[in-house]
């Protein structure tokens, strides 16, 4: 191959996405439809997700919590390709913040929160939008000098450009944002610490970020941070800003408020594909419908799907969907499970009560009725009919058919039919009024079992 064409730019290199928490609280079902709509759409594109915690704000910031984002977004089944910690990293924004001191885009300003407040009280009583004045830019060196030696320390503005910064939103659409309207933001507290925007960049170019997918909380972020990006060299990754969830009320969600934390709807055994399914496909103009793998949901995924109005989150929709994804669910996926319950099942087990599911902790009912010694419910009336039909139970080995043959047999020599030949049945059998078909459950339960059960015996 020439030099030439291996030097050559890839033309649709493998696309790097990232979720950025703030290590803050429990992550809730709408900071997990941010991390699926990245963690998938790298994942169908063959691209690498990052997981990156934003935990500059160090009196905010808790390793316990990103402990427990790792572990929950664990359990909706993402692994991130990369972890990393922008507490890490602070020397990359500190040498970021000299190069755009040196270019004069971050300057240095004084004014104290109060003094801030004032003047926003001001611009707001003359009608005037309360956009920061930037006052600190006509500050001299003696005007400096004389501020520090009262014992102030600045703060760090970015200089916008005061112009139409433009891009192309992945949901939105064509975008223009006039930075003339925003006040020049802080990048660099007083205290040296650095605010979410300015790390957010340098990381992205960093780690070479090609798309952010992210709420609609930071439209404005964006026109900002895409003038850092191209003051620090570019290149400017693709945006796209998504609606955000509520709950039923209507009211927005908070980590610090634990509302709709991911480990709460675990605990209350919701299933992670569930809400999954849910987190992403609700305030789309795609049905809600339950899936049987990630891969399923990633191939759903539309960001031109996405509604603008924000979406309510209602968990009594999760039950249902929660018990429509079990009753999908193939062996493969819950195999592991079962196991680690103690369910030593065969495939055939699984695929005889899935079907009958609420929530997966159900099976242990279904495992002990099928494996374990129980009695069966039986009413006086129905002892001599049950045990007639003991006695015309056929031999092994038993498969799918031998329901069928068997209670043939005994509707014949009883003259029972309908509810009255299958309900004492099932009752000696299971216990419940209810339940799975008996003829995938009782090849499951064998001869030995059954027979004891209809004769009155803990079988
Ligand atoms: N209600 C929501 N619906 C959808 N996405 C959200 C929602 N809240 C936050 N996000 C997104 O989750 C990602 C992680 O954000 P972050 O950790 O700042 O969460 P947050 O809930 O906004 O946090 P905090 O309450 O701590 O400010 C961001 O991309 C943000 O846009």
């Amino acid at each position: 191959m020439s030099a030439l064409l291996s030097s050559a730019p890839l033309r649709n290199p493998a696309p790097v996405l990232r979720f950025a928490p703030s290590p803050t609280g429990l992550i809730h079902v709408g900071n997990a439809r941010t991390a699926l709509l990245n963690a998938l759409i790298a994942r169908r594109a063959g691209g690498t997700f990052i997981l990156r915690f934003d935990d500059t704000d160090a009196a905010r910031s808790r390793a316990e919590y990103a402990d427990a984002i790792a572990a929950d977004l664990a359990w909706l089944g993402i692994a991130p390709d990369v972890t990393v910690r922008q507490s890490d990293r602070i020397a990359d924004y500190a040498a970021a913040a000299e190069r755009l001191k040196a270019m004069g885009r971050l300057y240095p300003a004084y004014e104290t929160e109060e003094e801030l407040d004032l003047k926003r009280g001001l611009q707001r009583a003359r009608g005037l939008p309360p956009v920061y004045d930037r006052a600190a830019l006509a500050l001299l060196p003696e005007d400096r000098t004389r501020l520090e030696a009262e014992g102030r320390r600045p703060h760090w503005r970015f200089r916008l450009d005061h112009r139409v910064v433009a891009w192309d939103d992945g949901v939105r659409g064509p975008q223009q944002v006039d930075t003339a309207t925003l006040s020049d933001p802080v990048l660099v507290r007083a205290d040296g610490s650095f605010l979410y925007t300015l790390p957010s960049v340098v990381d992205d170019l960093a780690l070479g970020v090609t798309q952010v997918i992210r709420g609609e909380d930071h439209v404005t972020n964006t026109a900002v941070q895409i003038e850092i990006f191209e003051a620090l060299g570019g290149p400017v990754p693709g945006f796209a800003h998504h609606n955000l969830l509520t709950l039923p009320s209507g009211e927005g969600l908070s980590k610090r408020l634990g509302h709709l934390s991911l480990s709460a709807l675990r605990e209350a055994g919701q299933e992670a594909l569930a809400v999954a399914a849910l987190s992403v496909l609700v305030g789309t103009s795609h049905a809600v419908e339950p899936v049987d793998s990630l891969d399923a949901l990633a191939a759903m995924v539309d960001l031109s799907a996405i509604s603008r109005a924000p979406a309510r989150f209602d968990p009594a929709d999760l039950d249902a969907l929660t018990a429509r994804t079990l009753h999908l669910m193939p062996f493969a996926a819950a195999a592991a499970r079962l196991q680690a319950a103690g369910i030593e099942s065969e495939e055939a087990f699984w695929l005889a009560v899935r079907a009958n599911l609420a929530r997966f902790e159900d099976a242990q009912g279904w495992w002990e009725i099928v494996a374990t010694p129980q009695a069966g419910v039986i009413a006086d009336a129905d002892r001599a009919f049950l045990s007639e039909a003991a006695g015309l139970l056929p031999a092994e080995p038993w498969d799918g058919g031998t329901w069928k043959t068997w209670t043939a047999g005994v509707k014949a020599a009883t003259g029972r039919s309908g509810r009255g030949l299958f309900h004492p049945l099932r009752l000696a059998l299971t216990g419940r009024e209810t339940g799975p078909e008996l003829a995938a459950l009782l090849p499951l339960m064998g001869r030995a079992r059954a027979e004891g059960r209809l004769k009155g015996a803990v079988a």
